[in-house]
């Protein structure tokens, strides 16, 4: 899997060459390439964005530079086994099923725009070429895509065959199907009492059947206090 970003601040993404992610890369599993998008600006000021038609507060992004970008990283053949996510307020909630959708991607282009967002042609353009995905992270304001893009990266990267030492974890994850798309239980280890806490006597007793009930009770009952919308049955 081959991940570029485009972005004014390349050096958000450093940080991919870390802990699991890093191990992938080192792996061969994942190719990593984060770009200036000043890179693709051709005046004294590397100017990126410009006052928004129809007025407004605030700058937008000028399409000549991502449509520069994207003929040197993509070309101008359209492909539609390229998925292009472009991280937006205005996008489609990013859900576990995105990450396991783009998990199986070859190759993916996050554009992490800033300012009040990009000239929509960019979209338009990309749409027309690639696998667009306008997605938001959430319901709160970031101050551009590159965070969604980190957040992203890892959901859809950790799903990768290869890049989590031990792939039976995520079938027991919050949002996993096996886990019935519901919250995770409550996790816990040594020492079995710790400052006046004990650990569960059930999952002390070495009976799978009483653990895998108890599992079970507490994911349904965390689900239905913290997201109900996430039952299916109620
Ligand atoms: N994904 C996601 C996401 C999220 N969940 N919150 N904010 C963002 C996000 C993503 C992309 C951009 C770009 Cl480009 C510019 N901004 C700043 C901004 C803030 C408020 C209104 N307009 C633009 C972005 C914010």
């Amino acid at each position: 899997m081959r991940l570029d970003y485009l972005t004014i601040f390349p050096e958000f993404f450093d940080v991919l060459g870390i802990s699991l992610l890093g191990k992938a890369v080192d792996n061969g599993i994942v190719d990593i390439h984060a770009h200036d998008l000043r890179t693709w600006t051709h005046d004294r000021h590397r100017t990126v964005d410009d006052t928004p038609c129809g007025g407004g507060a605030g700058m937008v992004m000028k399409p000549d530079p991502w449509g520069e970008a994207f003929d040197d990283l993509l070309g101008a053949d359209p492909d539609p086994s390229v998925h292009v996510v472009i991280p937006t307020p205005s996008g489609t909630p990013f859900r576990q099923d995105d990450a396991a959708q783009l998990s199986h991607a070859d190759r993916i282009v996050f554009c992490c725009g800033r300012y009040e967002g990009i000239d929509h042609r960019v979209i338009d353009y990309a749409s027309e070429h690639w696998s667009v995905h306008e997605l938001s992270l959430g319901d709160y304001v970031l101050n551009g895509g590159e965070v969604a893009a980190l957040a992203m990266t890892e959901a859809i990267v950790r799903l990768v065959p290869g890049v989590l030492g031990n792939p039976e974890s995520l079938s027991e994850e919050s949002y996993s199907q096996d886990q019935e798309g519901l919250l995770e239980y409550p996790v816990y280890t040594r020492p079995a009492s710790w400052r006046g806490w004990d650990v569960p006597e059930v999952l002390m007793s070495g009976h799978h059947g009483h653990i895998a009930q108890w599992r079970r009770e507490q994911s349904r009952e965390l689900t239905r206090r913290r997201r109900p919308d996430l039952l299916t049955d109620e």
